[in-house]
């Protein structure tokens, strides 16, 4: 429903606070140098009274403002009273008058956008909004063509008409803001697009940097023609992954296991510093035929009937060779996180790019050499979030070795847009414009199905955004100072000695933020788990305190109980939990062959985590079987809770980039907003990963890995004939596009698939092989 301006309510009733920000009163200072940005936070609402912000700006001036205008190259901006754009709008703001949407005249100068009630009056305008405060700029789902403006303060809404007016107003606006990754208002901007031409079947006006990540990634021409939008979304993703990696710990690859951006890719195979898993391109794993949906009748939402592009590729094996005895793997053993880097995964990796799992957690006392030479963890793709270390999941960590892994990063800005040569047309950079998705058909078929129909997907009209969204929890504590999240972890752990307390064993595992240690309570002679992180070398000590913040409060029996914490001589935290001495998942499903009713255990006791979890309004957004320990009685537990977030009321709904990219829901990999059920959709692919002992795509050079992600929707399944419908229609309720036709937690706990599952006892002989290793 296109906006029409006529029939928008214009009452903005007063919601009366803010009122106090100096720089939108008529004699506010003159606005700051741009680069000199104070971070000034409240706005005002838009609600408040027209009269309470007399707007600083001239009255319009209809000479310098018909249309849009550019800067151009080198010319420098206009003056802060130039009249950019205008035009109506429909606007309302979050917080206490959100329901109301108000007409309003709109005015964009260099540095300010004005509310005013109409036309005529724009010597005083209702509301003003400094584009330096402005930290993201995004297009939403509220309204056809509706784009958000972030402030610290608050998020506003404006309605447009068409794509073209929204593009435009974000274009300009954007910008012009300089947090948005644009030097300065008045200074040279730069401002570039990409296009695609369908015609030469190429991009346009790409930078770089992304043309050498294209060149030597698998990903086709015909991907670029089915999608073109899809490859710049992961291009984009990608980019920023990288560039946080490097920002934050000096490295010069990502979590996927990618090489840096000059040597893109090049070393996967041969100089082995990547991950062999993405060496192994060989293409996409499976039969096309084979989706979720196709092969089993009674399976509700289908899966994409789009063909992978790479169908002639050669299918992989079935299942994976058996797990290798540790010693020979290719995890390193990660050193401490400011250390590693391109380094240390050099080290950690090899160049048999064989696919393959990560080692086992316990490391056989065999020494044996891992039979399939060169596994390579998926858990090593951590969430892009925090400290990218290389990461193991061994006894001893001199025995395995880990490739990178690194979290996924939020947003961070691009100080360059690409840009559109004339003739072709533009494509969006940044958030993800679909069209409006259309409501799943009665067939079940999801609307990302649906829309990838209509591929080759009509080119964007413009425009580079960025989203700077912080999640809400990383939010709470990612504002505080260093001083201040130490105050906190001090103000949550114990004030004794652990020492006193428990007396380490051995180490069963290596963390990115530290060593995993099984530890006797020295009172009860019970077996903890303590894991010890030095705080010197944590980059990112707020996911710490959010873990811990999350697991104190979410006690359940299928989430790893918190114990107890402490800070030892400032410098080292110990975090003791519940001892888990049937490891990760993971290592279950490299050494065993898992059976449905084993499977479905599995998958119930997690979606019961799950449950909890969600009922409390935290995502936990990295689901994966390195993150579901088991217990000798065959408890499952899930666990690693760096990267949950809170949802609240003001923030139903997410963006910030969090996961691991192979687990990840689509609307995390376009980066839309997203709520709880991106955990469901982990919870699918690792029940893939249990049957097919490997999530999809993992064989795939990382990029492409992305793009399918992102266009393939439902992943198709290597062999579906072997699975019972229940099993297919379980996965296919997990693994839907459509977020609003995937099952909730609750849902899927009374599927048929879930009623399948074995005692917990049924499980225990899954972990037999640990005592192999012992
Ligand atoms: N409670 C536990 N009981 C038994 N083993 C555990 C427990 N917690 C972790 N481990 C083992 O230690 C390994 C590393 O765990 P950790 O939580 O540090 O991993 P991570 O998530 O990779 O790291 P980080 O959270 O520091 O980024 C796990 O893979 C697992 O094998």
């Amino acid at each position: 429903m296109a906006y029409n301006p006529s029939s928008s309510s214009s009452s903005w009733s007063p919601s009366g606070h803010d009122a106090h920000q100096p720089s939108l009163t008529p004699s506010r200072p003159a606005p700051p140098v741009p680069g000199q940005h104070s971070g000034s936070a409240a706005s005002p609402s838009l609600s408040q009274a027209p009269s309470t912000f007399s707007s600083p700006q001239p009255s319009f001036d209809s000479s310098s403002a018909s249309g849009t205008a550019y800067n151009l190259a080198g010319t420098g901006a206009g003056s802060a009273q130039t009249i950019v754009k205008r035009g109506w709008v429909s606007v309302k703001e979050d917080g206490l008058r959100a329901w109301i949407w108000s007409k309003r005249w709109l005015i964009l100068r260099e540095q300010t956008l004005s509310f005013y009630k109409n036309e005529a009056s724009t010597t005083t305008s209702s509301h003003v909004i400094q584009l330096r405060d402005l930290t993201s700029v995004t297009r939403e789902d509220l309204k056809p063509y509706c784009i958000a403006l972030v402030t610290p303060a608050r998020t506003y809404y404006l309605a447009l008409k068409s794509d073209e007016e929204l593009y435009s107003w974000m274009d300009e606006v954007y910008s012009r803001s300089p947090l948005m990754g644009v030097s300065s208002p008045t200074n040279f901007v730069h401002q570039v697009h990409v296009g695609f031409d369908p015609i030469s079947g190429a991009f346009t006006g790409l930078p770089e940097q992304w043309t050498r990540l294209l060149t030597s990634s698998a990903i086709t021409k015909e991907d670029y023609a089915k999608n073109p939008q899809a490859v710049l979304d992961v291009l984009e993703f990608y980019t920023d992954i990288q560039k946080r990696e490097r920002d934050e710990f000096g490295m010069g690859s990502t979590g996927m296991g990618m090489t840096d951006v000059g040597g893109a890719l090049e070393g996967r195979s041969a100089s082995g510093t990547t991950p062999a898993r993405f060496g192994a391109g060989t293409g996409f794993a499976g039969q096309r035929s084979d989706s979720l949906g196709s092969s089993s009748a009674s399976a509700p939402y289908p899966s994409s009937s789009h063909p992978p592009p790479s169908s002639s590729s050669p299918s992989l094996p079935s299942s994976r060779p058996p797990p290798p005895p540790p010693q020979l793997t290719i995890r390193a053993a990660p050193p401490p996180p400011t250390s590693t880097g391109p380094a240390s995964r050099t080290a950690a990796s090899r160049p048999n790019l064989v696919p393959g799992r990560p080692a086992p957690s316990i490391p056989s006392p065999s020494g044996l050499p891992p039979k399939d030479g060169a596994k390579v963890p998926s858990s090593g793709l951590k969430p892009l979030l925090t400290s990218s270390a290389a990461r193991s999941h061994t006894q001893d960590s001199s025995a395995s070795t880990s490739p990178a892994s690194s979290r996924q990063p939020s947003p961070s800005s691009r100080s360059k847009d690409p840009v559109v040569p004339a003739g072709t047309k533009p494509l969006q950079l940044g958030k993800t414009l679909d069209p409006p998705r259309p409501p799943p058909s009665s067939n079940g078929t999801s609307s990302g199905q649906a829309s990838k129909a209509s591929s080759p997907q009509a080119p964007k009209p413009v425009q580079a955004l960025k989203k700077a969204e912080k999640g809400e929890g990383d939010r709470r504590i990612s504002t505080m100072s260093e001083a201040q999240i130490m105050t906190k972890l001090r103000s949550v752990c114990s004030p004794q000695d652990p020492n006193t307390l428990y007396s380490k064993i051995k180490k069963v595992g290596q963390g990115a933020s530290g060593s995993v240690y099984v530890a006797k309570v020295l009172a009860s002679g019970a077996k903890v788990a303590i894991k010890q992180m030095d705080l010197s070398h944590q980059p990112r000590k707020e996911l710490i305190v959010n873990e811990i913040l999350v697991m104190k409060e979410s006690q359940h029996p299928n989430i790893v109980n918190y114990l107890d914490s402490f800070l030892v001589k400032g410098a080292e935290l110990w975090v003791v939990m519940e001892f888990m001495e049937g490891g990760a998942l993971t290592d279950v499903i490299d050494s065993n062959s898992l059976e449905e009713d084993q499977i479905s255990s599995i998958s119930n006791e997690t979606c019961k985590g799950l449950q909890h979890l969600h009922a409390q309004s935290i995502i936990h957004r990295d689901i994966k079987s390195d993150n579901v320990l088991l217990d000798s009685q065959g408890h499952v537990k899930i666990t690693d809770f760096g990267f949950c977030a809170k949802l609240t009321d003001q923030k139903s709904k997410r963006a910030t980039m969090v996961g691991t990219p192979y687990w990840m829901a689509p609307e995390v990999v376009k980066q839309k907003e997203y709520g709880a059920k991106v955990d469901i959709w982990s919870l699918g692919i690792m029940a893939i990963e249990m049957i097919e002992n490997e999530p999809p795509y993992l064989d795939e050079e990382p990029l492409k890995a992305l793009y399918l992600i992102a266009t393939n929707g439902t992943p198709t399944l290597k062999k579906p004939e072997k699975l019972s419908k229940e099993l297919k229609n379980f996965l296919a309720v997990c693994l839907c596009v459509d977020v609003k036709s995937r099952a909730t937690a609750d849902e899927l706990l009374q599927h048929e698939f879930l009623k399948k599952a074995c005692p917990l006892s049924g499980l225990a002989p899954l972990l037999r092989f640990r005592t192999s290793q012992r």
